[in-house]
């Protein structure tokens, strides 16, 4: 059977390099081309072990690769680096299936959202998909099982590993920056901040740190609710808002971050309430994974009408 062509656009970062394994196992795709300046002409497998044979990084520019002959176009470019490359294969006429990882079409009205847990019917008919962002996509998935109870704007205190601030150098994954340290950043307007505020159409008050460890996510969130819950109710609203979601695990204990970090789940859990209204829970995710590249991989799969794991779980 033919298999799906993929370009994979701004491959030697963070998620490129989550991607490319996943890419390379998924029995009905060809990771076609991988693009990256700084390694253009190296080969593939040089930097990420299992890639495929043979297939070496090229520095792609966005006439390239509006010019190759692929099925789907992944964009992990850094924010509003990716729409010249949209604008380049609009102008192509090509039509493949796209998939933006970067908060540039969070908000656009023309890609769709790709939150499978929340969407999935709209992800399969779609060929623009926009990729949420990593603590939007905690933050949201703890938040769905009782959106429509809350009472005021959730206040989310988010930590993330440095990973999340990509490999361009910056103070957020400067190790000197953070050694023995937790930096707060972004404390009002963050970008998922809004992107949550308008998926939810709710508001909610993000405050997101960034940790010396390399990857994962723990949110803790707490919010005021129309009518007083239980634990043990909280607890069961969430259990069966996602009892049949492969990625979504619910608990009564409080998650950890490291026991989230080098998997594909959210982990939601910690219910903890007060007789005034207020419930507080905890989110723990991958900002790589869940955050980024299984999550690309849940919507590509729903766009070519795989099952929705392929190439995702060994
Ligand atoms: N890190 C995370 O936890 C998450 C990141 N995201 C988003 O995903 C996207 C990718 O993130 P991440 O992998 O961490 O980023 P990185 O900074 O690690 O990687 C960026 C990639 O883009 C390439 N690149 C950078 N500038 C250009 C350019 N002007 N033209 C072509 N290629 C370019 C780089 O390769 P080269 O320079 O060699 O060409 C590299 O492959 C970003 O939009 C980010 O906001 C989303 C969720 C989570
Ligand atoms: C620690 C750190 O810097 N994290 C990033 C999250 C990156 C992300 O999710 O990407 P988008 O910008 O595509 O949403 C941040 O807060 O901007």
């Amino acid at each position: 059977m033919h298999k799906k062509r993929v370009g994979l656009i701004g491959a030697r970062g963070h998620t490129g390099a989550q991607l490319i394994p996943m890419l390379a196992r998924h029995t009905g795709v060809e990771l076609a081309s991988v693009s990256s300046r700084e390694l253009a002409g190296e080969a593939v497998s040089d930097h990420i072990p299992d890639a495929p044979a043979g297939l070496r990084f090229e520095a792609l520019a966005p006439e390239d690769v509006a010019a190759l002959d692929l099925d789907a176009v992944v964009l992990a470019l850094p924010n509003g680096v990716a729409s010249r490359f949209v604008e380049a294969i609009d102008s192509a006429g090509t039509q493949p299936i796209m998939i933006d990882l970067s908060a540039d079409r969070r908000f656009d009205a023309d890609w769709i959202y790709g939150l499978p847990e929340r969407n999935r019917d709209a992800i399969t008919t779609a060929r623009r998909i926009a990729n949420p962002g990593c603590y939007a996509t905690g933050m949201q998935l703890a938040l769905l099982p009782f959106v429509d109870r809350l009472a005021s704007a959730p206040s989310v205190f988010g930590v993330s590993g440095y990973s999340g601030a990509g490999t361009t150098p910056s103070p957020k994954n400067d190790p000197e920056v953070l050694r023995d340290n937790i930096l707060p950043y972004a404390l009002t307007g963050h970008i998922h901040e809004r992107e949550v505020s308008h998926q939810l159409a709710h508001p909610v008050v993000f405050m997101p740190h960034v940790a010396p460890f390399f990857r994962g996510i723990t949110l803790t969130i707490a919010c005021e609710l129309t009518r007083p819950l239980s634990p043990a109710e909280a607890f069961d609203l969430a259990r069966s808002h996602y009892e049949n979601e492969a990625l979504i695990t619910v608990s009564e204990e409080i998650p950890l971050v490291r026991d989230a970090a080098l998997t594909h789940r959210v982990n939601i859990g910690g219910f903890a309430t007060t007789s005034e209204g207020r419930l507080t829970l905890v989110a723990t995710l991958d900002n790589l994974l869940k955050g980024a590249a299984t999550q690309a991989m849940q919507n590509l799969n729903l766009a070519m009408g795989f099952s929705e794991l392929e190439g995702v779980l060994q």
